[in-house]
């Protein structure tokens, strides 16, 4: 089989063109397993593919800043704000394969600013978890958002997540999680900051 690496010079195909090079070689590819691409079951199969990845990477069409740009005027106590246990699947950008776990996010508004919606911060996670990505980046990419679109003078992001490139292939280990941290502002450069909002974290989550 001859595989033609896209030119980086030339215009990226558009989508019709790609997905139907998708859907042929995903046919090949069965087919050359002992599959048959036209059975029943199977015909269809390309097509829900293509489009489960495209649902998969929707987040490229989406801006944090949309939805942070919607703030109220509320009065806090210069504690830290913060969604606990919000539930994200992402796709790992090596296989191909999702991963799924919680995050834990939060912020420090900074005296007198105003605050985000609650619900903007899993908004936020889910901006960067449809993507193709890593643990790590999608952990600091949060962290940024929150930093570049609030008036904030720090932010935090803990995942945990199973992976199903490590659980259902290659080392096999279901079960296992992967926990990344990201700390910008007062929680990088404060351990009293950094330890009081992970001690709002529940324990166990
Ligand atoms: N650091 C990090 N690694 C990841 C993430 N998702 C998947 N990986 C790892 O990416 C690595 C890719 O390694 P390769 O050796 O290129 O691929 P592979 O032969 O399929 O590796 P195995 O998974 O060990 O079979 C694997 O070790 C995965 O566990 C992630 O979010 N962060
Ligand atoms: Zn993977």
């Amino acid at each position: 089989m001859t595989i033609t690496t896209p030119s980086l010079d030339g215009p990226a195909p558009d989508h019709g063109t790609a997905a139907h090079a998708y859907a042929e070689g995903l046919r090949a590819w069965l087919s050359a397993r002992g599959l048959d691409p036209n059975s029943p079951a199977l015909l269809d199969t390309p097509r829900r593919s293509l489009a489960a990845l495209a649902e998969f990477t929707i987040g490229y069409d989406d801006d944090p800043a949309v939805h942070l740009a919607r703030t109220f005027p509320v009065e806090h106590s210069g504690a830290p704000i913060l969604v606990t246990g919000v539930p994200f699947t992402s796709v790992c950008e090596h296989h191909l394969l999702p991963f799924h776990g919680t995050a834990h996010i939060g912020y420090l508004p900074a005296p007198g600013a105003p605050v985000a919606g609650l619900s903007k911060l899993p908004r936020v996670l889910d901006v960067y978890a449809r993507r193709l990505q890593t643990q790590e980046q999608l952990t600091r990419q949060v962290t940024d958002a929150l930093d570049t679109h609030l008036e904030s003078l720090g932010a935090a992001c803990i995942i945990r997540s199973e992976h199903g490139c490590l659980a259902h292939r290659g080392a096999r280990k279901p079960g296992a999680v992967m926990v990344t941290a990201s700390y910008t502002g007062v929680f990088h450069t404060d351990r009293e900051a950094r330890h009081d909002i992970l001690a709002l974290i529940p324990l166990g989550a």
